[in-house]
């Protein structure tokens, strides 16, 4: 008998991603996709690759409580998911909530579910809170060195404008970004706190939103206590990351148009100062899949008992390994 899986907040961006992974898994089928906006419209005129029947709907937080879905995944804005986990709280507390805001990443009695870093603490937990797009990639390319840095990170973040979701703001805005880079909450942003909280070591987070649509960069200035050399680190992120199929450790630094569209996370680049002691390590992913709707398929898949890769079609077909890669 397969799983059933609500998604709150269908029409967006990382809930169109969640429809087409949920809608292709064996073992898990979709109870409902909820919309205020296209509600009573069919799933499958608004997501490519979606050819089933299902149609969204408007449903009240009551509604979803009472839906008795496995699971529901909350894709809302920030700030909106409260009133809903309460209700599911009292009227069905068994279910399976994966909440993608950054509603739940401070919240002790929620497991945070960046599955290559935090699977091993995962103890059955009911609540699931799915980390950021941006803190996805800093902590990705941070925590194989997090014990022999003599500094906070420096952090330099791009993201395609999706990673700032439908709600109209200069930062999706296609006019404003043309022939620009925009960057915005370069002290103190959501993620720069998460991060530090999730390493144990502070990181300090430069955010900027570019042109493309989906897609991050994140460059990772690093020093380091003791001098090494550029083959001692990257040999230390390959072990660190080997047997990970979504996190692939590569020897240039990755450019974001490879990985658009892609389910995995990329590191490279490795560039040694003179004196060995500052490196400089470069992240992508895709903020919408590993940075969120992948990543959700993967705590999906840990909170039922599923392969943790079910449903998440990698390696893909075009990927070969290039010269120096691991
Ligand atoms: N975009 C990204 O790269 C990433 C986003 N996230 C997080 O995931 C969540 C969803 O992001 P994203 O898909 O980009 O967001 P979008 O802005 O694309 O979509 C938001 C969804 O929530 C619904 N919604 C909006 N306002 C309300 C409201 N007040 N009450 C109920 N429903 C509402 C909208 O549908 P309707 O108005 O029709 O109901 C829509 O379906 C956010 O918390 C975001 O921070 C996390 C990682 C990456
Ligand atoms: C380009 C852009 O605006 N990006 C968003 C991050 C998207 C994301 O992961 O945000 P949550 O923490 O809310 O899940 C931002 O900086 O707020």
């Amino acid at each position: 008998m397969k799983r059933t899986i609500g998604i709150v907040g269908a029409r967006g961006h990382t809930g169109a991603e969640l429809i087409r992974l949920v809608a292709a898994h064996p073992g898990f089928e979709l109870a409902f996709v909820s919309s205020r906006e296209l509600a009573g419209q069919p799933v499958r005129d608004h997501v490519a690759g979606y050819d089933g029947a299902l149609r969204y709907e408007n449903l009240s937080h009551e509604d979803v409580a009472a839906n008795g879905a496995d699971a529901v995944v909350l894709a809302l804005p920030n700030g909106k998911s409260a009133e809903l986990v309460d209700g599911i709280d009292v009227a069905k507390p068994d279910t399976v909530v994966v909440d993608l805001s950054a509603d739940h990443r401070f919240d002790d009695g929620w497991y945070y579910g960046l599955p290559e870093l935090t699977r091993g603490a995962y103890a059955g937990e009911r609540r699931i809170s799915n980390p950021g797009c941006y803190a996805t990639a800093m902590l990705l390319a941070v925590a194989p060195l997090k014990d022999v840095l003599a500094a906070p990170p420096a952090c330099f973040g791009v993201s395609g404008y999706s990673g700032a979701g439908t709600t109209p703001t200069d930062r999706n805005d296609p006019e404003k970004l043309r022939d620009n880079l925009m960057p915005y909450a370069l002290t103190d942003h959501v993620h720069e706190r998460e991060v530090t909280r999730r390493l144990g070591v502070p990181v300090e987070f430069m955010p900027h939103v570019a042109p493309h649509f989906r897609g991050i960069t994140m460059t990772v200035n690093l020093w380091l206590a003791q001098a090494s050399t550029r083959e001692a680190i990257k040999a230390r992120y390959a072990s660190f990351y080997a047997g990970e199929p979504l996190v692939r450790v590569v020897d240039e630094a990755p450019w974001v148009s490879a990985i658009a569209g892609r389910h995995h996370a990329e590191i490279g680049g490795f560039a040694l100062a003179p004196g060995g002691k500052r490196v400089v390590v470069v992240a992508t992913l895709d903020n919408l899949l590993k940075g969120a709707a992948t990543q959700a398929m993967q705590n999906l898949n840990l909170a039922f008992g599923f392969d943790e890769l079910t449903a998440i079609p990698e390696p893909s077909p075009g990927w070969k390994p290039g010269p120096g890669d691991s």
